[in-house]
């Protein structure tokens, strides 16, 4: 498969890599410090292309994908809210996009897990619930894209909770999400259930990039030759 990347920063190389091991070709690097664009033929010849960059790049990137009828894997987060937007767009051009706050195949079953323990959770009110998310300091957005679909799904679970907020809870039906930036820190993301008698918590601790890289090219190659609004749930049906 001939695969564009779009963002050649700490993903990029990442995904790079992984891609050539499961012998794609990259036709085209599209960054700050490269020649390449997204009218280029070599860009235009790619199957797929994977765009990890910064918040406020990401959705022109994927209109850019879109003009060019390349379908787009895009693993930037910080910018979801303008979601509903870009998928109207992608309907309007027939484009396909596919979409993940994590690509790493253990998040996701760490999503299953929250979900699951949520549920559980639903009927003891003495638990409260909070969320810490660890990152590296070169992190833009917080909080993390992994720690508002964690939320996004204990808010849908647990009755007593309404809706996220950083770092500081002030009414009871908020969850608040603490962001840490520090060092080198991969992705740590934690959920933390706490009455008067106990604690209970579940952690996921990356080790490494590969994780996500390797779930944004399954992604890759799941998404060739489709067409509309593509997530995880829709990759881990199908492996
Ligand atoms: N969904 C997932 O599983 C994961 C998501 N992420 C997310 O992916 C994004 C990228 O992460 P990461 O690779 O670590 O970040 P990096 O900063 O290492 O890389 C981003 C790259 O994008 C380049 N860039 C910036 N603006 C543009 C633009 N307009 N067009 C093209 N390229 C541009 C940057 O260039 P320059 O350095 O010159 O600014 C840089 O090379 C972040 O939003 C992060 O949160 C990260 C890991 C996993
Ligand atoms: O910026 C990162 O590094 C990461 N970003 C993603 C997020 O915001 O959830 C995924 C992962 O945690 C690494």
């Amino acid at each position: 498969m001939n695969i564009a990347l779009i963002g050649y920063g700490k993903m990029g190389h990442e995904i790079e890599q992984i891609a050539i091991q499961r012998g794609h070709q990259i036709v085209a690097r599209i960054d700050l410090t490269t020649n390449d664009t997204f009218e280029s033929p070599a860009f235009c010849s790619a199957n797929v292309a994977i765009e990890f960059t910064r918040p406020d790049a990401a959705i022109n990137n994927i209109r850019k994908c879109f003009e060019a009828g390349v379908p787009v894997v895009c693993g930037t987060t910080g910018w979801a809210n303008q979601l509903s937007t870009i998928r109207k767009e992608m309907e309007t051009t027939n484009g396909t996009l596919f979409w993940a706050s994590n690509f790493s195949l253990g998040v996701n079953l760490f999503f299953a897990l929250n979900r699951y323990l949520a549920k559980l959770m639903n009927p003891f009110n003495d638990y409260n619930i909070s969320m810490i998310e660890v990152h590296h300091t070169q992190k833009l957005d917080a909080p993390s894209g992994t720690a508002i679909t964690l939320a996004e799904s204990i808010i849908e679970e647990l009755d007593r909770k309404s809706k996220w907020v950083k770092d500081i809870q002030q009414q009871p039906d908020e969850l608040a999400i603490a962001s840490i930036r520090e060092g080198n820190v991969l992705g740590i993301h934690e959920i933390i259930y706490e009455s008067e008698m106990d604690t209970i918590s579940i952690k996921h601790d990356a080790k490494s990039r590969r994780g996500f890289a390797l779930g944004a090219v399954l992604a890759a190659e799941f998404t060739y030759n489709k067409k509309g609004f593509l997530g995880m749930n829709d990759l881990l049906a199908f492996l």
